[in-house]
């Protein structure tokens, strides 16, 4: 049984990012079976905390930012996942990601629950040594809550490795301890893990090149789009140039760049760089106006940097063969039904981006046995948790007759309520 509740605290005529969260819920809830009767548990998250985070700014003055971290279900193991800081963060998107955390690390099976965090801020508006008190307040802020075997942040967009840096050294600094699976993501030389910055693109591409076999889509030669040229973005772009696939289009939130032929990705990386985004990249055929990325043709399309991008409007003009959704939530739930009925492969982000979150399960497991393992074993293993991920949801979505998101929540739902019960409810 389901029920309309909506949390005092959210908009009712406008729920954001949760909304979306709430449909793919309710799109599951179905398939569920007897574990249905605990669906309600997926629509609450367990724990949310909204912290103010003041800092004194480098002219004197003090400024307020608001920041939240959400841990939405913790049946399968302490919570996980990334800190956003964006000027757009509000306690709907904070909500949203957390639970689809929930839903991702159970679809790859690492033991962890779901939890997201994020700082309402324009980080591009604050100095390094501004960045670095904001991080260090709200670590404060947050630390009741986080902890190595109790929630373990990570970056997320507009976070990186020395904001996680900053993050466990001041969790250090509180518990008197070194704590370096506190978080991951960290820099290498402060415990982090080979091959987690790229992590995340790459397991976009390892699903990308499991959905392309299905679709009978050759990679060599594959036009791909990508939105967002950051962490996954980029990192998908290089690996997918690598294997021979054209990147003919790449947007970001400075313009929107194309070529034909495919755009020199490495290139396009120094450029980035220097210029802090991909506008005036000298190596593009052309700009486009922002809205004219969604009508160049492709055989693979990336969305890799925000929410409810591809919304109905968009899903009807799209003329792509697969998406895979590097991004959290860059589909609403009109577009996937636009797109179930053109036949566009969707690989959702639940499955299509868990492979940050993998490594980062590597990373924490690293930690604590202070053991270190290769890159190539940590890219091996990931590829192997992917594949076989992927795996299992293909065959449940062609059983059942339901797209891979809707597939990839049964695989996943099913787990963590299956633990929820087992768990009982009663002290
Ligand atoms: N970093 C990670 O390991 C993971 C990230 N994700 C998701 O992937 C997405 C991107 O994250 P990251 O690459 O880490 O962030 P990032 O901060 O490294 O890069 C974000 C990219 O999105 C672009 N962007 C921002 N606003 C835009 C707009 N309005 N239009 C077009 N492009 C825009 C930025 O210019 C930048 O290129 C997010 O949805 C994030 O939640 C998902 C799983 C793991
Ligand atoms: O690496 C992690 O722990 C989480 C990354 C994340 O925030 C995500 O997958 O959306």
């Amino acid at each position: 049984m389901t029920t309309d509740y909506i949390p005092s605290y959210l908009n009712p005529n406008d729920l954001g990012p949760w909304g979306q969260y709430l449909q793919q819920v309710d799109r599951v809830a179905p398939h569920l079976g007897s574990l249905s009767r605990w669906v309600e548990t997926l629509k609450r998250p367990k724990r949310i905390l909204t912290v103010d985070v003041p800092i004194e700014r480098d002219d004197g003055t003090i400024a307020h930012y608001e920041g939240y971290r959400v841990q939405h279900n913790l049946s399968r193991g302490p919570g996980k996942g990334g800190v956003r800081f964006h000027q757009d963060v509000t306690l709907s998107e904070v909500m949203a990601l957390s639970a689809w955390m929930s839903v991702k690390n159970a679809a790859v099976n690492v033991p962890y629950g779901g939890a997201k965090g994020g700082i309402r801020v324009d980080p591009a508006t604050l100095s390094k040594g501004e960045l670095q008190r904001l991080t260090r307040r709200y670590t404060s802020e947050i630390s009741m809550l986080i902890g190595p075997t109790k929630d373990i942040p990570a970056p997320d967009v507009n976070t990186n490795e020395q904001v996680m840096a900053w993050m466990m050294d001041s969790y250090a600094m509180i518990e008197g301890n070194l704590s370096t699976g506190v978080v991951t993501g960290k820099p290498v030389s402060l415990g982090g893990s080979l091959g987690r910055r790229e992590a995340t693109g790459r397991g976009v591409f390892v699903v990308g090149q499991e959905a392309a076999a299905r679709r009978g889509v050759a990679l060599a030669g594959a036009r791909v789009a990508i939105q967002g040229f950051g962490n996954v973005g980029g990192t998908a772009a290089t690996i997918f140039a690598d294997a021979g696939a054209k990147i003919v289009a790449v947007q970001d939130h400075t313009g929107t760049i194309v070529r034909d032929g495919g755009l020199d990705v490495a290139q396009l990386h120094k450029h980035v760089a220097e210029a802090g985004g991909v506008q005036g990249f000298p190596g593009a055929d052309a700009t486009l106006d922002r809205d004219a990325f969604w009508d160049i043709e492709s055989d693979i399309l990336i969305p890799a940097a925000l929410e409810r991008q591809i919304t109905a409007e968009v899903a009807a003009r799209l003329r792509t063969k697969i998406i895979l959704e590097g991004a959290n939530g860059p589909t609403t739930p009109e577009a996937d039904d636009i797109l179930a009925d053109k036949d566009v492969l969707v690989v959702p982000d639940v499955l299509a981006n868990a492979g940050g979150v993998t490594v980062s399960y590597f990373e924490w497991v690293q930690d604590f046995s202070s053991f270190f393992w290769t890159e190539d074993e940590i890219n091996a293993r990931l590829t192997r948790i992917m594949q076989s991920a992927f795996g299992a949801v293909w065959d449940v979505a062609q059983e059942k007759k339901v797209s891979l998101r809707t597939a990839t929540f049964i695989v996943a739902c099913t787990r963590i309520l299956q633990a929820r019960e087992v768990r009982g409810l009663y002290p």
